[in-house]
């Protein structure tokens, strides 16, 4: 407590700020550096004056700095070993009954499931010198990977998290993929070593086989335990190189990361790449030429702790007033104002795969959902927005998203975070169409037209092509499942490409799948086929030619544009059985009875009727000639054709919402 004390005045003097704010960042920031001193390892520490940590804070040399992320599958301990990182180094205190200290989003704590990176700028002591570790907890869905891309452009190197229960499964190899392809330093590491039934030879086995990583270089931990979790530090600052920076040079940086902030608006996380930026400094952004004065800075420690300056190599968010959500893009460039500079251009975000319509649930809500859809695309860029409308559900957008968690996800944020409650429309992916009437062709200026809405699909008379998306997907499964995965993937309209045995156990598969197969359930499909053990993951594999078709729905004869579907030829027979049967159920009876059609061009694929109300006209008669009752039920019949032809059939805007729902 003492030290704390004098600490914060120490620091409050030779910094001369005052402000409640920044006292509150600085002495966070002196209770991790009297922290520091209080652990038992600490020798260098004591030998050296606080003037002399305040300095090497403030002027910490890029040899000293180490940026890297945390990368894994699911669930293989990466917020946990981040939580005792967090712990060894003091930026939170051990048994603070705080479980999972980054993964802070309500979601997240929901799902159990990490869906933001997050950073921590952490000091740790090593060989008498204070090092300032950027470190960066990803997810490890495959639905989150552009996050684990984004955070890659910040870092010089990885640690390489593995599961000793479960071994490398199909987001390691992708992860590990990605690393290496930015040429970053990966530091192997073996969590969950305190279960009994880990397996760690054999999986450092499996990883120099598939990574050709030695396995003497493989370190051992419990991150549940905290075992070993200090060796792990050690080996990031022995192989991860420093930042590769020019400290000499103009103020460059790259924004990785922003989220929207009531009361200061767009704030942005920022790698410095050159130079150095001070408070009161004013910065241009590269993308949009917009300039804005540097209001505050601060490191993330993970809570925000204020800071007069940045240094090339440093990592730190900045408040700007940007007021607007669209200033702030992820991967663009700053610099000083009337300053050049050239685009940082290391990172692009991924490309959207699966499309769904989001609507307000009536219309007054459309500048309040449009509003807090901006904010939340601001914090994750994956996501894409174009406007859309719908003659059911009025005016809305169409969103890209990676897969089907990251939609739910983006719901679920949309309403714990920003009060929406939107209708979201059935999921469906890009088709590429190539025309062939050279009028259309002259009408789009191009011979191909991107769909994703299946009204907007041209007659068929005017098509040459049909094309859809394909993924690569990897799966890595035991080998007792791998005659019923392979069904599944056959159904599912999938080509093996190549089946690599890891050891005598698994088997790492790769199957080129239409995307349009695995977006609703695959994943599912396969946890219950393989009793949860198959992991799959996927990336793009750009388009192939196939037949496809217009799924239309028609009521009593007149189609209903907005549950039209494109499907696969093969597929249009089953889904327009599925779709009918949906209907049956949810339009409710009429005066008039109801024919529901699933028809492809004029062919009617799948029917179902449901029964009008039948009013007893013959309840009146008692006994009597039955030529009496046959004439009231035939007058009853001939009424009721009439309506049909000419009465609008009601159906309930919910019916609507409910078809397209999933
Ligand atoms: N026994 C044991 N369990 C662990 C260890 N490390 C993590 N776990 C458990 O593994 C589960 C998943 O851990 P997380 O840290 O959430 O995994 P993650 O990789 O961050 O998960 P995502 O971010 O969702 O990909 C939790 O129940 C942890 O308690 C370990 O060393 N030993």
């Amino acid at each position: 407590m003492y030290k704390t004390i004098r600490w914060t005045r120490l620091l409050t003097q030779t910094t001369g700020h005052s402000t409640w704010k920044r006292l509150a960042g600085y002495r966070t920031l002196c209770t991790t550096l009297a922290r520091l001193e209080d652990k038992s390892d600490s020798a260098a520490a004591s030998n050296l004056s606080e003037d002399a940590l305040l300095r090497q804070f403030a002027e910490m040399p890029v040899q000293r700095i180490r940026n890297f992320s945390i990368i894994a599958h699911v669930d293989h301990g990466k917020s946990t070993l981040a939580d005792r990182v967090l712990e060894l180094t003091g930026a939170i205190s051990r048994n603070a009954g705080q479980h999972q200290v980054l993964d802070s989003l309500q979601v997240e704590r929901e799902r159990g499931i990490t869906v933001k990176a997050q950073t921590a700028s952490i000091f740790y002591k090593y060989k008498q010198q204070l090092y300032l570790l950027n470190l960066i907890d990803t997810p490890g869905h495959v639905d989150f990977s552009n996050e684990v891309s984004r955070s890659l452009a910040a870092c010089d190197g990885v640690i390489l998290l593995v599961d000793a229960c479960h071994g490398v499964q199909a987001q390691t190899v992708a992860n590990y993929h990605l690393a290496k392809q930015r040429q970053l330093a990966v530091v192997p590491v073996l969590n969950k070593i305190d279960i009994k039934h880990a397996q760690p030879d054999q999986v450092t086995r499996d990883m120099q086989l598939l990574f050709g990583i030695e396995p003497a270089s493989v370190l051992r931990v419990s991150a549940k335990l905290g075992t070993g979790v200090d060796q792990v530090l050690e080996r990031v600052i022995e192989t991860i190189p420093p930042p590769n920076v020019q400290r000499e040079s103009a103020f460059r940086a790259l924004i990785f990361d922003s989220w929207f902030d009531k009361y200061r608006g767009a704030l942005n996380l920022i790698y410095v790449l050159n130079g150095q930026l001070a408070v009161g400094q004013d910065i241009q952004s590269l993308a949009t030429k917009k300039v804005y004065p540097v209001k505050s800075l601060s490191v993330l420690r993970p809570a925000e702790c204020a800071v007069h300056g940045l240094l090339a190599g440093q990592v730190g968010l900045i408040a700007c007033n940007m007021r607007n959500s669209k200033e702030s893009i992820i991967g663009d460039t700053i610099h000083l104002k009337h300053q050049t500079a050239t685009a940082a251009g290391t990172y692009r975000p991924q490309q959207p795969l699966v499309f769904a319509g989001i609507f307000p649930v009536d219309q007054s809500k459309h500048v309040a959902l449009r509003s807090a859809i901006d904010k939340m695309v601001l914090n994750d860029s994956a996501v894409t927005v174009n406007v859309d409308s719908s003659p059911a559900l009025g005016q809305g957008w169409r969103l890209g998203f990676l897969g089907l968690l990251h939609m739910e996800v983006f719901c679920q944020r949309l309403e714990q975070e920003h009060g929406a409650e939107p209708i979201i429309t059935a999921p469906s992916v890009t088709y590429r169409i190539v025309l062939r009437n050279p009028k259309l062709i002259k009408q789009h200026g191009r011979n191909t037209l991107d769909i994703s809405n299946a009204a907007l699909l041209p007659d068929p008379s005017n098509i040459e092509e049909y094309h859809e998306p394909l993924v690569l997907g990897t799966i890595i499964t035991p080998t007792e499942y791998v005659g019923q995965i392979i069904g599944l993937c056959v159904e599912r309209r999938g080509l093996q490409q190549s089946s690599v045995n890891i050891d005598e156990s698994r088997i790492l598969m790769k199957y080129v799948l239409p995307l349009s197969e695995i977006i609703l359930d695959f994943h599912d499909r396969l946890k219950s086929l393989s009793s949860g053990y198959a992991s799959f993951s996927y990336e793009d594999h750009g388009y192939h030619q196939t037949h496809l078709v217009r799924l239309d729905i028609h009521l009593n004869g007149r189609p209903i544009e907005e549950l039209c579907r494109i499907v696969h030829a093969s597929k249009a027979t089953g889904v327009a059985r599925q779709m009918v049967h949906k209907l049956k159920d949810l339009i409710p009876k009429q005066m008039v009875q109801i024919a529901i059609q699933a028809c492809v061009g004029s062919k009617v694929l799948a029917r179902e009727t449901i029964k009008a109300y039948r009013k007893d006209v013959t309840a009146k008669l008692y006994g009597g000639d039955v030529t009496r009752r046959m004439k009231l039920l035939k007058q009853q019949s001939e009424g009721k054709k009439k309506m049909r032809m000419f009465a609008n059939i009601r159906v309930p805007h919910e019916t609507f919402i409910d078809v397209l729902k999933r």
